[in-house]
């Protein structure tokens, strides 16, 4: 974890009880919204796995897809969507898992990812980490390597980090 793009804070609107009471939400908009620091953004994600070989970049629906695209664009590597379940058409893997405010199912595309193959997952934000995780529990069933998980927010206090401990997480900023 060495990235330290604390400028990206200037672009985050913290929104309080959204969507629930006593959460705060880290709206990204005013940060996709302006060219310069959207690009800046991907491509410190990309500058966070320099040294890492990666065959797919898998983003996670909805957020995670605008981040995860171009970052796959950045790295000549394919893209894989990870998408709430009932979105994809073909044979699908499917994980549950408990998120900040609520539960949801992730699913992804059986034929998606090769045995072996190195992914890195891409998201906005990293919170209790079972997004991510459930993500990299379906990358791994169908053979995948998790070679990094890219974040550009990640909220510490909900310990996201500890539950991914056996991966590679890196974000681009922390609160
Ligand atoms: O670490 P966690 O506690 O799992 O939370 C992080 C996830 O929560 C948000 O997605 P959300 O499910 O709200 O969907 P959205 O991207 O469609 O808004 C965010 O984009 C991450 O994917
Ligand atoms: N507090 C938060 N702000 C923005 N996105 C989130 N995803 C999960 N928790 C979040």
């Amino acid at each position: 974890m060495a990235l330290d793009a604390t400028w990206v804070r200037d672009h985050i609107r913290p929104i309080a009880d959204y969507p629930q009471p006593g959460v705060t939400f880290r709206d990204i908009t005013p940060l996709l919204g302006d060219a310069a620091a959207f690009g800046r953004a991907v491509d410190d994600l990309v500058t966070g796995f320099h040294d890492v070989e990666v065959s797919r970049v898998v983003g996670i629906e909805s957020r995670g897809f605008i981040l995860a695209a171009p970052v796959a664009y950045r790295l000549r590597a394919g893209f894989v969507p990870v998408r709430k379940a009932g979105k994809l058409p073909w044979a699908v893997a499917r994980e549950e898992y408990e998120l900040e405010y609520g539960s949801d199912k992730l699913e992804i595309h059986r034929d998606a990812i090769h045995p072996d193959e190195p992914i890195l997952i891409v998201d906005d934000v990293l919170a209790t980490g079972g997004t991510a995780e459930a993500t990299a529990k379906l990358v791994e069933a169908l053979g995948g390597r998790v070679v990094g998980i890219g974040v550009m927010i990640e909220l510490e206090a909900l310990g996201g980090r500890a539950k991914l401990a056996n991966h590679r997480v890196e974000s681009l900023t922390r609160y």
